[in-house]
């Protein structure tokens, strides 16, 4: 029941068209009967003139001009059975038209509001899903269940009216007949209903397959780069041909097993028809049966047997529907990151860190431990430390993408969980380590972070990432389209449009997580040099592997095992002992003069 509220709910506007596919698939069973009803009566009651039983038929073929009127003009009993298909071939029409509005309907705003659902959940949600599976609910899942409902549902519908329909009317005909007529479509039925059940494992270890397949191509396309460089050209296609086999062998093993279950259905069906076939003729010749009646016993029962067959795979496809709905509503429940609810205080970027310690949910280690500092506002911070120390995850706490489980962080004297994501989000900007530029053109990427952004506001922070000579030296200047991922631009440049796009959001708060270390260090020191020179206020922080990028700021923060082992000046920090003082004498000496030190 709460299945069919969903479909219903999100069937809108088109919730008629799906009372409308009952109607007309009611129609198609309707005259689908009918016309084997009129040969057999034209037969028995209008060729050979045994009168009719049924008075109210009597009363219409007197109307129509009686028995041989109808006689000297068969025709007449001809355009009826055109009429009824032509009525046939209207309601097809109908029902596929109302299903398919239905079916699609449904499928648009189940689609639009999962897209829209995922976009609300929290970062957290996302990290701990396999985006793979999220891809699939929201493509494969709703595709069972618009499937379903553009074609399985009226099938179903079709095959109980016409069966039950159908069987009536044979028992009135002949009850001994009906019941040798159908005494194996139980069977049928049972046969085809275990069938789907048992067979859904192989269904599944057959999508398995493919999605394993299609992951290796997947990943291989991505890493085309790698795969060329380390000339793993041979084992990756050795790979793939081992995957592909394997989807082969279990594709094969599911047309195994439909072959054996259609060719044996198809086995039961036709002794089905045989026996009734052997029964009817024989009770023909004792006259208990007259020709019409066993015409309509021929043709009634080659139309309930293909439909009892399907009916089975539908009831046992329809486990399948509901599994669907389960998975879809698991997304669709999932409480949304409330990103409006809290305080928007005026943020200049004063940062106060107080006895933070911080771990992620699926890890029992502690990453953070006492952390604790102040970043008056306007102040250039560099966060230095070993690999996995933690600098990126105390920069991500400060765009509130994480909670934490103690201590205080505090912007400009509000706590930090306090305040509204969208605003904290909207005045803590941060520029990643690997940059994601979407597949737009250049200047869509950087607008993206202002849609009120005029052209000249583009072009100047362009400028202050180092980007817009470069951008103007492509043939398509601004416009030059940025391929799957920014294929077609260099690491660097890449990492000087995220820079761009972030500088236009001039918020008071900016963090470069290691994104600046990623250029040559020329580059990192124009970039730097222009930043100082903004018109606005700007607490900066910057994770960064450089001595010579660390002693412009105003503030050091050493971080070593999840610790602050260090904090001050540049010229404080190098007469303590300790890292800072290590990797600014491993960098003096000229080991690495542009960047990773090795720590
Ligand atoms: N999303 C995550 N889930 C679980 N553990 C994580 C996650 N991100 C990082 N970690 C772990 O937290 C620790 C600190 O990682 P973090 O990325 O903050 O270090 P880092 O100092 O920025 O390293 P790097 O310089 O290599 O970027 C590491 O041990 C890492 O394995």
């Amino acid at each position: 029941m709460k299945n069919i509220k969903f479909i219903w709910e999100y069937a809108k506007p088109y919730q008629r068209k799906g009372v409308m596919i009952i109607f007309h698939v009611g129609i198609y069973a309707f005259f689908t009967l009918v016309a084997p009803l009129i040969i057999s009566y034209m037969q028995d009651n209008i060729i050979s003139g045994i009168p009719f039983e049924n008075a109210f038929l009597q009363q219409i073929v007197d109307a129509m001009g009686g028995i041989s009127y109808l006689q000297e003009h068969l025709w007449i009993g001809s355009l009826m059975i055109l009429f009824c298909y032509v009525c046939i071939g209207i309601a097809i029409y109908k029902r596929s038209m109302n299903g398919g509005y239905f079916s699609e309907s449904f499928a648009l705003h189940v689609r639009n509001h999962m897209y829209d659902h995922l976009q609300k959940l929290s970062f957290h949600y996302h990290k701990q899903k396999d985006s793979g599976d999220l891809i699939q609910r929201s493509t494969s899942d709703i595709e069972t269940i618009r499937r379903f409902l553009a074609t399985q549902l009226s099938e179903m519908i079709y095959a109980v009216m016409i069966v039950a329909i159908a069987i009536s009317i044979l028992f009135s005909r002949n009850v001994k007949l009906t019941i040798i007529s159908i005494c194996l479509l139980p069977f049928i039925m049972l046969a085809s209903f275990i069938f789907f059940r048992k067979a859904k494992k192989i269904f599944l270890e057959c999508d398995l397959a493919e999605s394993s397949m299609t992951s290796v191509l997947q990943e291989n396309l991505n890493a085309m780069r790698v795969v060329k460089a380390f000339h793993q050209e041979e084992k990756e296609i050795e790979k793939f041909e081992t995957f592909n086999e394997a989807y082969r062998k279990k594709y094969f093993d599911l047309m195994h097993a439909l072959g054996i279950f259609w060719s044996g259905t198809d086995f039961l069906g036709l002794c089905q028809y045989l026996i009734m076939m052997i029964s009817g003729v024989y009770m023909a010749l004792e006259g208990e049966l007259t020709t019409g009646t066993f015409f309509i016993f021929l043709m009634y029962e080659s139309m309930i047997i293909w439909p009892i067959r399907q009916l089975g795979r539908i009831l046992a496809d329809m486990g399948k529907v509901s599994v669907s709905i389960k998975r879809i509503k698991e997304v669709l429940e999932e409480p949304c990151e409330e990103l409006e609810k809290g305080l928007c205080p005026e943020i200049k970027g004063d940062i106060v860190f107080d006895h933070v310690n911080f771990r992620y949910a699926d890890d029992p280690r502690m990453v953070l431990k006492d952390i604790s500092f102040h970043i008056p506002a306007g102040t250039k911070v560099a966060i230095m430390g070993p690999t996995g120390s933690g600098k990126s995850s105390l920069v991500h706490l400060l765009t509130g993408i994480y909670d934490y489980p103690s201590g205080s962080i505090q912007i400009d004297g509000v706590e930090l969980r306090d305040i509204a994501k969208q605003w904290l989000r909207k005045h803590v900007q941060i520029v990643l380590q690997e940059p994601f530029l979407f597949s737009k053109t250049i200047y869509e990427n950087i607008h993206l972070a202002d849609i009120h952004a005029q052209k000249t506001d583009i072009e100047q922070v362009a400028q202050m990432a180092s980007i817009h000579d470069t951008i103007l030296s492509f043939d398509k200047g601004y416009d030059t389209a940025v391929g799957e991922k920014g294929v077609t631009l260099s690491g660097g440049q890449k990492q000087r449009v995220a820079i761009a796009r972030t500088l236009l959001c001039k918020s008071p708060i900016i963090i470069f997580d290691d994104s600046l270390s990623a250029l040559d260090t020329k580059t990192d020191q124009m970039i730097q040099h222009a930043l100082s020179s903004l018109d606005h206020d700007m607490t900066m922080l910057m994770i960064t592997h450089r001595i010579s990028s660390a002693s412009k700021a105003d503030m050091i923060i050493v971080l070593q095992d999840g610790c602050i082992s260090q904090i001050g000046t540049h010229e404080e920090l190098l007469h303590q002992e300790g890292l800072y003082q290590r990797i600014y004498h491993i960098q003096q000496e000229g080991g690495i003069q542009d960047g990773r030190t090795g720590i």
